[in-house]
């Protein structure tokens, strides 16, 4: 087990380069098992979640190869293998194995999902759409049984906006006879991103990134080749460190308007953001002015970056509030960051930060991703240095990250966890 260490106070400046998205290469690999030919992604992040999904595709047969962050997909021989346990576990994209193992093969057998516990996160809508496509679904032992004698189009409205929903349907029907219309869709660029993969597949995909999509359902959906979006959340990850200590960063390989919620508020905060053609070049500002920030759906505010955004409004002068309206625990990162000196009450659904604050470096778990993130973007603004823990969970979502921070002059890196460490780690 590895700790990350962090000495703040250092400047960062110079460019860095964005990798794919995340949240897109979860679901293009299990897309890409619905082809009857090869599949080739391009772009992947080096992230562990990626290294997961291949492995899963594989356990069910199909043939990958993974060569720097170019997979190849040959999805020929799979068979629906039942996934019940072990690594569908360890993410929370393991829930789109069941949309494509239905789409593929009528039937799945899939373990209910891991990922960030940021409060309870139900998949009831995703189970409602694969019920209305005709599916039957049971859960056994803590795995869902899904099995259709055949997958007819159907009119699906969703009644809680879900991205993960949205694709997940969207997998189901590409392959299901006839129309299926999913309202109040989910309308994040990684929808519209898995639907590009699709149509290049041969489905028949219209409307996807607008609050209604439809699908005309085809017989035979074959290889093709793909390149993945950037990752908005990681590049507003990288906005925000350099708001917190950028002299001049120039974040690139971005799509700017897929950043625009986050832009807006950080020009509030006095912070100087210019949008370029694919770039977005950030200079921090000596006063930050404190804001009020309530998380929404796309194109709203991401709750992704709620908890890296929080870290950052401890140096602003004054009392900001930060409401999750997306999850109702996605706040376990601001114990963390009292430890490291913020002022931060947390009531209900929102977090109140009182600024400005010297954070000190201090020895802090990442309880999960994107609290990883603020533990990370809390360290580089730190006075001395930061021990973060629980590293594994950062590493589900940045690819390379102290090789691209330390690019930018921030001294950041890895050292193995005592035995001792590890025991205190584990008694906790
Ligand atoms: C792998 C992936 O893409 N993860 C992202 C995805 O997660 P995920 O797809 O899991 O998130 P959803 O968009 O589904 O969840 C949004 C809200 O809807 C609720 N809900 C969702 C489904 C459902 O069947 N019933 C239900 O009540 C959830 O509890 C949550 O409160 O979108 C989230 C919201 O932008 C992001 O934080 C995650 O990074
Ligand atoms: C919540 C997140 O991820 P996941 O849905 O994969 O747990 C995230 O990327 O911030």
């Amino acid at each position: 087990m590895n700790k990350l260490m962090i000495e703040g106070g250092h400047p960062l400046e110079g460019t860095v380069s964005v990798s794919g998205a995340k949240n897109s290469a979860v679901a293009l690999i299990p897309a890409a098992m619905m082809a009857d030919s090869t599949v080739t992604i391009e772009n992947l992040p080096d992230i562990s979640d990626v290294g997961i999904l291949a492995e899963l595709l594989q356990e069910a047969g199909a043939k990958t190869e993974l060569f720097e962050g170019t997979l190849q997909v040959n999805p020929a021989d799979m068979i629906p293998m039942p996934l019940p346990n072990g690594l569908v576990k360890k993410l929370r994209a393991s829930y789109y194995m069941m949309g494509a193992m239905l789409g593929k093969f009528n039937k799945a057998v899939i373990g209910l999902p891991g990922g960030c516990n940021l409060g309870p996160r139900p998949i009831d809508q995703h189970i409602k759409g694969f019920e209305a496509l005709g599916a039957k679904v049971t859960n056994e032992h803590g795995a869902l049984y899904l099995q259709a004698d055949e997958l007819v189009g159907a009119r699906i409205y969703l009644d809680v906006v879900s991205v993960g929903a949205t694709i997940n349907i969207m997998l189901a029907a590409v392959k299901a006879k006839g129309k299926t219309v999913i309202e109040n869709a989910a309308k994040e660029p990684e929808i519209i991103d898995v639907a590009t993969l699709l149509s290049n597949m041969g489905a028949r995909i219209k409307g996807a990134g607008t609050n209604v999509i439809r699908i005309e359902g085809v017989e035979e959906l074959h290889g093709c080749r793909h390149s993945i979006i950037p990752d908005r959340i990681e590049a507003g990850t990288y906005m925000i460190f350099a708001a917190a200590m950028g002299k001049s960063v120039l974040i690139d390989n971005v799509i700017p308007l897929h950043l625009e919620s986050l832009s807006s508020k950080l020009r509030e905060m006095g912070v100087s953001v210019e949008a370029g053609d694919d770039s977005i070049h950030i200079q921090s500002s000596k006063v930050l002015n404190p804001i009020d920030i309530k998380t929404l759906v796309y194109p709203g505010f991401a709750t992704d970056l709620q908890q890296p955004v929080t870290a950052l409004l401890t140096k602003a002068d004054g009392a900001s509030m930060v409401t999750d309206t997306i999850y109702n625990a996605r706040f376990k990162h601001t114990d963390e960051l009292r430890r490291m000196g913020a002022d931060i009450k947390v009531e209900g659904r929102a977090a109140l930060i009182y600024g400005k604050t010297k954070l000190q470096g201090a020895r802090v778990r990442a309880t999960d991703l994107r609290a990883g993130a603020a533990l990370v973007a809390a360290g580089l603004m730190a006075e001395g240095v930061t021990e973060i823990t629980d590293v594994h969970h950062i590493d589900r979502g940045y690819a390379n990250l102290e090789e691209k921070l330390t690019a930018l002059g921030a001294v950041i890196w890895r050292e193995e966890l005592s035995a001792a460490e590890q025991q205190e780690i584990e008694n906790s």
